[in-house]
């Protein structure tokens, strides 16, 4: 009998989730039933509470959660230790999958006394991972690690550590935007990759490390870098066309277009467009803004000839706004991990409230 194979598992469902909804058909993600572009509105750690807990934190608990995760974005000695040892040329998605199986997961302040302890862990967890983004951003360039003040909120201080300079009102509003937008999108690779490992009972670390190795792929996580890339590589919008009719004819694929569930726009790509728009007018990142929205419209004009349709997703807009806000392409698969690192969390925690060992079927093809 010949069985049949989906090597892709296009469309297989495998599970369930409270924790995000993506439909693909009408291009809407919502985390817990509340749809993004009103979560965008609000802070950081008040979504990634709400997409853990499904409860809505009061402006002092905000706050509280913000200062404490920030007060915990440092490193162990060990820690340090282990970064220091790395080569500098490491990709900063190579340092984390290093530094997670490693990490210590005992806080070193307090945390919030409301906050269920479930959850501390890996909220240590999570703040070590944006630590170790800032700190390796420093030594990565042979620098110093920038002091950074005490007091700041939790993605101040990752911004403020990787410039060396407080960061204004707009660029902490829209890095609110981008980590809110990536926190969570039901079971794509990298979480899927998590779940995985969580069925055979293994740690969270584990999880989370298998996890970063799945985003760090250019057809997942790795795709805004390489979008960016590819953009200096065509260098201005008027060669844009050329270079994507060639590409497409040979095959190429167009990194941060296309999606295995969104058949209309990704609805995280139309908020970040016209961010990105905003913050690249008039900088030194016009050009290749002006490149991006050329290769958008070229790609969708041949996808358009030939009967099909074709959108940018999350990844290609989103380093535009990252570039505009001092994060170089090296470091944005790294920060993406840094939002996502919640949504993470909290399918390892969903997936052991009913565990089961995840083992598909091959069809034997040898001898
Ligand atoms: C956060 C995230 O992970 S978002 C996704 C980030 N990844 C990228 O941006 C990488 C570029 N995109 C892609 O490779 C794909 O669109 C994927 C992997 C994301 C999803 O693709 P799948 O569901 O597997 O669709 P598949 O790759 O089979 O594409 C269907 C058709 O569209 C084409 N296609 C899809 N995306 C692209 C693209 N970006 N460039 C060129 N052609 C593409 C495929 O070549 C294929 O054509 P065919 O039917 O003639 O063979
Ligand atoms: O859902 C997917 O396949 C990829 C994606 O957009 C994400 O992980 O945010």
């Amino acid at each position: 009998m010949v069985e049949e194979i989906n090597a892709g598992l296009e469309g297989v469902v495998v599970g369930q989730t409270e924790l995000s909804n993506v439909e693909g058909d009408i291009g809407r993600l919502t985390y817990r039933g509340e749809p993004i572009e009103s979560l965008v509105k609000r802070d950081f750690p008040a979504v990634l509470n709400w997409l853990m807990t499904g409860e809505w934190l009061d402006e002092s608990q905000c706050r509280a959660l913000d200062r404490w995760l920030a007060d915990e974005s440092e490193l162990s000695a060990v820690e340090s230790r282990v970064l220091e040892q790395l080569p500098r040329n490491t990709h900063p998605m190579s340092v984390l999958q290093a530094l997670v199986p490693i990490a210590e997961l005992t806080p070193a302040q307090q945390p919030p006394a409301w906050l269920d302890e479930q959850w501390v862990p890996g909220l240590v967890l999570a703040a070590r991972i944006n630590a170790a983004v800032r700190i390796w951003h420093n030594l990565s360039r042979g620098g110093d690690v920038f002091a950074v003040p005490a007091g700041l909120g939790f993605l101040e201080k990752l911004l403020y550590g990787i410039n060396g300079a407080a960061p204004g009102e707009q660029a902490l509003r829209a890095i609110n935007t981008t980590q809110i937008l990536q926190l969570d999108h039901s079971y794509n690779a990298g979480t899927f990759a998590g779940r995985v490992i969580a069925s055979t009972g293994a740690s969270l670390c584990a999880s989370i490390a298998g996890s970063l190795g799945a985003l760090s792929g250019p057809l997942h996580g790795g795709a805004d870098e390489a979008a960016v890339m590819m953009a200096r590589e065509i260098g201005s919008p008027e060669k844009a066309d050329r270079w994507v009719r060639d590409a497409l004819a040979n095959k190429v694929k167009i990194m941060g277009m296309g999606h295995r569930e969104y058949k209309r726009l990704d609805p995280r790509a139309a908020i970040l467009k016209p961010m990105a728009r905003q913050f690249c007018e008039g900088t030194e990142w016009q050009t290749l803004m002006d490149t991006l929205m050329a290769v958008e419209e070229t790609c969708q004009d041949v996808f358009s000839s030939r009967g099909k349709e074709i959108y940018a997703n999350l990844e290609f807009y989103k380093g535009a706004v990252y570039l505009a806000l001092g994060i170089p392409e090296q470091y944005f698969t790294s920060l993406f991990a840094c939002s996502r690192v919640f949504g993470w969390i909290s399918h390892f925690h969903e997936f052991n409230r009913a565990p089961r060992l995840i083992r598909p079927r091959a069809l034997y093809a040898g001898r």
